[in-house]
C-alpha cells in the first residue's frame, strides 16, 4: 500500500514537471490564438494534479505508520539547545557504526577527530528503530528529523528523546575545554562579559602526578567525586550545592598545582579571583554572580589579598555577625563580611555546582570565622616532601620506580624540610632527557645535605637564643 502511495506521489510530481515542459515547447512553436487555448487546458490539468497531490499527501499521512519530530537549529530566532544536544549525541554515539566518516584536525596540537558524514542514520532504542536525518531547508536552516513507528510513540517521546538530550548535554560538558578566568579591573567593565577575561586552560597537572600522600589524595578525589554526583543529596538536605576547600602549607608544596589538578579532574572552569583588583563588596558581588556553574572560584594567598583579619582580630570573636554588619556599611573596600556573604548568602542563591578554594601559607593568620567548617568544608595541608611524595616525583621526572640511591634520599628526607618544588627542580635534567638519572638523584642528595646542614645550624642557633633568654629571665 505504502509503495503504491509512493509511486503515485512520484508520478504526480513528474506529471507536473511534464506540464511545464509542454508549456515551454508550446510557447516557441504555436501561434498566439492556439497558445491561449493550450494554456487554459494546461492550467486546468495543473489544478487537477495539485488536487491529486494533496489527496495523495493526505492518504500517505493517513496510512503511514511513521511519525516525525523536527528539531530545528533555531526557534523564533533563539538557539534551540535540543538541536546541538542531538548533534553532539549523534556525533559521539552513532560514529562507531557509521560507514561514512569525515576526518578533521582543527588544532595542530590535538589529534585527528573522526565524525559521522551521513545525512541519515538508523539507531535502535529498547527494541524500537529510529531514523535521524539532517534536513537543510531552503533558507539554509538545518534541522534534525526523527522518524519512528507510531507504535513506539510513547517510548520515543517520553524516554528516548529526553535520554538523547541529556546524554548530548553530558558529552558536551565533558568535552568542553576548561577555561581560566581572571577578573578585569572595574574601570574596564562595560557589560557583564567584560568583568572576566579568559583563556583556554591547558595546565597538565593531574592527581596522578601530584606528589602527596596517596591515601590523602584518594580522600580528596572521592570527596570531589561525591560532590559532583551530589545534586540530589544537596537538594534533599536543603543546602546549596557548593563546597569549600582550604589549601594551606609552605611555598612550593603544590597548592596551586592541586587547584589545576582539581579543574582537570572535574572538567570545571577556574575563576581566579584577584581581590586586590576589586574596589568593594558590591563589585565582589557582581563578579561572583556572573560566574558559571561547574566552576572553581579561587582566592590565592587569602591572608595577603586583602586585610581581612586586621580589625577583627582585635575584637571579640563571638561578635562575628555584629562586626560583619558594621563592615558591610564600609563600601569602600572588600571586607571579611563581604567575603563571608559571598560564601554563605549570595552564593547559595545563585548558580549551582561551585567549588571555592582558598590558599594560604599562614593558616594561623586567618580569621577563624573565614575557615570554620561549613564554610571551608575540607582543610588540606600540603607540606614538605615525604618519601612517598618523592617517589611520585621520581616517576614523573625520571620515569623511575626504584633506584639504589632511594634509600639515602629516604633517610635524608626524614631529617630535612624541602618542598616538592625544590625536589622537582633538582630532578629536572638539564637537557630534558632522562638518561642521566644518577646525576639528577645526586643533585638532589647534594641539595638535601646542604639544606639539612643549614636547618641544623638554624636549629642550634634557635636553641642557643632560647637558652640565653631563659638565663636573662631568671637572672
Ligand atoms: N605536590 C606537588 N606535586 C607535584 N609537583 C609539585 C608539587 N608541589 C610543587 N610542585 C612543583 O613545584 C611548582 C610550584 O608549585 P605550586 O605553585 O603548586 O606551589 P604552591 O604551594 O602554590 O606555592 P605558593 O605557596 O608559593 O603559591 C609546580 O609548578 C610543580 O611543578
Ligand atoms: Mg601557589
Amino acid at each position: 500500500m505504502m509503495m503504491m502511495m509512493g509511486n503515485a506521489f512520484g508520478t504526480i510530481g513528474s506529471s507536473i514537471a511534464s506540464l511545464f515542459f509542454i508549456w515551454a515547447t508550446v510557447q516557441q512553436i504555436f501561434p498566439n490564438h492556439l497558445k491561449i487555448a493550450i494554456k487554459e487546458f494546461l492550467l486546468s490539468s495543473l489544478q487537477q494534479l495539485c488536487f491529486a497531490q494533496r489527496v495523495s499527501d493526505y492518504f500517505t499521512n493517513l496510512f503511514s505508520p511513521y511519525v516525525d519530530i523536527n528539531f530545528p537549529e533555531s526557534d523564533e530566532y533563539r538557539l534551540n539547545h535540543a538541536f546541538s544536544a542531538i548533534e553532539t549525541y549523534l556525533e559521539a554515539k552513532a560514529t562507531d557504526k557509521s560507514k561514512h566518516l569525515r576526518g578533521s584536525q582543527v588544532k595542530e596540537n590535538k589529534g585527528l577527530v573522526l565524525k559521522r558524514d551521513e545525512v541519515k542514520i538508523r539507531c535502535e532504542y529498547k527494541g524500537a528503530n529510529v531514523w535521524w536525518e539532517i534536513v537543510t531547508a531552503s533558507d539554509e536552516e538545518r534541522s534534525y528529523k526523527l522518524t519512528f513507528h507510531h507504535r513506539a510513540r510513547s517510548l520515543i517521546t517520553a524516554s528516548y528523546v529526553p535520554y538523547v538530550l541529556e546524554e548530548g548535554k553530558l558529552i558536551k560538558a565533558k568535552k568542553q575545554q576548561t577555561r581560566l578566568f581572571t577578573n578585569n579591573p572595574s574601570s574596564q567593565w562595560i557589560l557583564s562579559h567584560n568583568m572576566w577575561r579568559s583563556i583556554e586552560f591547558e595546565h597538565p597537572a593531574s592527581f596522578e602526578t601530584l606528589a602527596m600522600d596517596p591515601e590523602k589524595k584518594e580522600v580528596i578525589m572521592s570527596d570531589l567525586t561525591a560532590f559532583t554526583n551530589g545534586k540530589d543529596y544537596y537538594k534533599k538536605i536543603g543546602k546549596a550545592w557548593k563546597r569549600g576547600y582550604l589549601l594551606y602549607g609552605p611555598p612550593g608544596t603544590g597548592k596551586s598545582t592541586m587547584i589545576s589538578a582539581m579543574a582537570n579532574f572535574l572538567n570545571y572552569n577556574i575563576y581566579d579571583l584577584e581581590l586586590t583588583a576589586i574596589k568593594n563588596n558590591s563589585e565582589l558581588r557582581k563578579l561572583l554572580t556572573t560566574t558559571s556553574s561547574k566552576s572553581i572560584v579561587v582566592i590565592e594567598d587569602i591572608d595577603c589579598s586583602v586585610d581581612l583579619t586586621g580589625n577583627r582580630t582585635k575584637k571579640d570573636r563571638n561578635s562575628t555577625e555584629r562586626n560583619g554588619e558594621q563592615q558591610d556599611k564600609d563600601e569602600s573596600s572588600v571586607t571579611l563580611s563581604g567575603l563571608l556573604n559571598f560564601i554563605d548568602g549570595i552564593w547559595s542563591a545563585c548558580g549551582q555546582e561551585r567549588i571555592v578554594v582558598f590558599t594560604t601559607n599562614h593558616l594561623e593568620k586567618l580569621d577563624p570565622a573565614l575557615i570554620r567548617r561549613g564554610r571551608m568544608d575540607m582543610h588540606i595541608e600540603l607540606s614538605y616532601c615525604t618519601y612517598e611524595a618523592f617517589k611520585i616525583l621520581a616517576k614523573n621526572y625520571l620515569d623511575l620506580d626504584d633506584h639504589p640511591l632511594f634509600e639515602n634520599i629516604k633517610s635524608l628526607l626524614m631529617k630535612t624540610k624541602i618542598s616538592p618544588a625544590d625536589v622537582a627542580e633538582n630532578l629536572m635534567t638539564r637537557n630534558h632527557n632522562i638518561t642521566d638519572v644518577d646525576a639528577s638523584l645526586n643533585n638532589l642528595i647534594e641539595a638535601l645535605v646542604e639544606k639539612k646542614n643549614i636547618q641544623r645550624s638554624q636549629h642550634d642557633e634557635d636553641r642557643k637564643k632560647k637558652k640565653e633568654n631563659k638565663f636573662r629571665l631568671f637572672g
